[in-house]
């Protein structure tokens, strides 16, 4: 650890490496020793007191003033700032019912935390004990109010030592995350309360939906004793397989790791095992290139009939080679079923972009040895800008082009396979329905529709981080309400999914019904199978391309690989407590007139809200 060290302990994501470590010593003789060796051991931060046994502070009473602790000149104030955990002295009990108790313990209490901004400390550490913790969450409630500027990270056992304790009954038992939800809850959600879980010990491994809905949680660290390691045959300290399947689950919100150690032994095994770890477990996905930096980040859906796309946008998606490939199958199988007296089949790429899928409806051509006639039709003038170079370079004049909106275009002949790729992240969300509608007059009755049908899906969602996201981000012109109202397309990865996700509204193409409407409205129910924060709905969708070829982002038949659509998440104004075994239910509407579409929202169970997104009052998708 040196004063050049790039990592905070409570810093920006982007600054930290993925497994950054601490190491927590117990009022060492010397700090600077302590962070000297720490660094030689390749710890990037210390989890010590400020304060010091031998300083009586005696707060009450001293006169004259007693000292606090040791000075804070044995150190700078870049390293207190950079590489000081502060712990709370563990003794402090500000919710005691003894009332002189209660008292000096404030007293010390509000000490220490002036003693660590005084010192510029980036984080203050303490641990809850028991369930009840008022008048600690309604001080630092307090100070979080004021502006307070360090962070504070509760800590916790991952696993109540209750639940498998052979001397309790089943009503004495403990959830450490309701302790936790309960503390927060008093600092309503504030994005610098943070938390740290003690690694439960090997028999006390938590269930996978446990481990999940901590994933749905600020999570900063997690602390490893040393005396969970076992020595592996070249006598060197590992983890058994269950700590790393833990470990390996949290990888993905990038918390680091603190070592707790009594003893004196060679400490740089336990940060080199973490860091080979961090490499061995990791499982990135393979487009990191792509979707790195956005975790967690709030993008408003594209609008594309509407707004030009750019060509950044365009270039992303071109990135995306699975999604090209499955349309070029569904393509083929399309053609192969186009009857054989066709003799010059036509194909209609509708919303062609830059011309990926134009591409590959003639390397169907190419591969079935059957000639095509292609039609690409766009309404961005600037993409046509780009097709036109394409079809005088790359694909010999065979491609008729068209500036048109497919809505409106009336074409010379009509498709035997009408094209197009319109889908948001909830399927129907960019208007493909009413787009496809309007460009169906141009497909044969017999015709083919790619993809065929779409369909999306919706599941109860909890994640503080995308919540204080929406609160904390409020553009100027906007109020809380539209933020909240509006829905967003996250890479969701901060996050517990309460449920699995339901089906709501599905679109088929072509449709050949006299009267098409494209308004829906359905209500889904969701079993709560443990008591978790509620704080909206996340939706996904898939389609049908052609028969069985398909693509999807819900989350158990994702197109593996594909990084094209992220989540879309649907808000609520307040985050809500659901207990374990309690229904969530919601009403959602797809609702149309004349210009716009929107989504309307109505939580129903456990809660009865009011509808988001009234009259699209907030959120909406123009249609001219
Ligand atoms: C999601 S992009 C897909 C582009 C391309 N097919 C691809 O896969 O890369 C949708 C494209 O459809 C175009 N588009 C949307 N609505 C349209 C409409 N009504 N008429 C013509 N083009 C439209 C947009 O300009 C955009 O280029």
């Amino acid at each position: 650890m040196s004063v050049e060290s790039q990592y905070y302990p409570d810093g920006d994501n982007e600054k930290r490496k993925r497994m950054s470590t601490g190491l927590q010593v117990n009022c060492p003789h010397s700090l600077r020793l302590a962070i000297q060796s720490a660094y030689e051991y390749g710890y990037h931060f210390l989890v010590t007191q400020i304060t010091h046994p031998n300083y009586a502070r005696d707060l009450l009473h001293g006169k004259p003033p007693p000292a606090i602790g040791r000075t804070d000149r044995i150190l700078q104030s870049l390293e207190w700032g950079r590489y000081i955990v502060a712990e709370l002295t563990p003794t402090i009990n500000v919710d005691s019912e003894i009332e002189h108790v209660q008292r000096k313990s404030k007293a010390l209490f509000l000490q220490e935390l002036g003693f660590a901004v005084h010192l510029g400390v980036p984080v203050i550490k303490f641990s809850l004990t028991k369930r009840h913790n008022a008048q600690l969450g309604r001080l630092i409630n307090e100070k979080l109010v004021n502006g307070f500027t360090s962070s504070f990270w509760v800590t916790l056992p991952m696993v109540h030592p209750s639940q498998f304790s052979p001397i309790c009954t089943e009503d004495e038992k403990e959830d450490s995350w309701e302790w936790w939800n309960d503390f927060r809850t008093y600092c309503n959600y504030d994005k610098h309360v943070g938390l740290v879980l003690e690694l439960p010990e090997i028999a006390h491994i938590p269930s996978q939906s446990e481990v999940n809905r901590w994933i749905g949680e600020p999570v900063k660290a997690l602390i490893i004793p040393t005396t969970y390691f076992i020595l592996n045959n070249h006598g060197k300290p590992v983890l058994p397989r269950a700590h790393q399947d833990i470990i390996q689950r949290f990888l993905t919100i990038d918390v680091q790791y603190i070592i707790k150690s009594d003893s004196e032994t060679d400490l740089s095994l336990y940060t080199k095992y973490l860091h080979f770890l961090g490499k061995k477990l990791y499982v990135g996905d393979p487009n990191l290139e792509f979707i790195q930096g956005c975790e967690d980040f709030l993008q408003n859906p594209l609008q594309p009939l509407t707004e030009h796309l750019e060509t950044n946008i365009y270039e992303v998606f071109e990135k995306d080679q699975i999604k090209y490939t499955t349309y070029q199958n569904a393509i083929q199988k399309a053609l192969a079923d186009v009857p054989q007296d066709v003799a010059l089949p036509v194909i209609m790429v509708v919303g062609a972009g830059r011309g990926p899928l134009v591409q590959a409806a003639l390397n169907v051509s190419y591969i079935l040895h059957r000639k095509v006639k292609v039609y690409a039709v766009e309404k961005n003038p600037y993409a046509i800008n780009t097709l036109i170079d394409r079809v005088n370079h790359d694909w010999n004049g065979q491609v008729t082009l068209i500036n048109e909106d497919m809505r409106v275009y009336e074409p010379p002949e009509k498709a035997d396979i009408l094209v197009s790729e319109l889908l948001g992240s909830f399927g129907d969300n960019e208007l493909s329905p009413e787009c496809l509608d309007g460009a169906q007059r141009f497909l044969k009755k017999s015709g083919i529709s790619i993809p065929c049908s779409y369909t999306s899906y919706l599941a109860p969602l909890q994640s503080i981080k995308i919540f204080n996201e929406i609160r904390n981000n409020r553009p100027a012109d906007k109020t809380l309400r539209t933020c909240y109202e509006t829905p967003y397309v996250i890479h969701l990865v901060n996050y517990y999914q309460i449920a699995p996700a339901q089906p709501l509204f599905k679109f088929e193409h072509p449709n050949w019904n006299d009267v098409i409407n494209n308004e829906r409205y359905k209500k889904l129910r969701f079993n709560c199978e443990q008591s978790c924060i509620l704080t909206g709905f996340v939706g996904f969708f898939d389609t049908v391309l052609y028969k069985d070829v398909m693509l999807s982002i819900h989350p158990e038949t994702h197109t593996r690989e594909m990084v094209s659509w992220f989540p879309i998440v649907f808000p609520l104004m307040e985050p809500l407590k659901v207990e374990a075994g309690s229904v969530i239910e919601i009403s959602f509407w797809r609702v149309e007139n004349a210009d716009k579409v929107w989504y309307e929202w109505c939580l129903e169970k456990p809660l009865k809200g009011c509808v988001m997104n009234p009259a699209g009052r907030s959120y909406f998708i123009k249609k001219h």
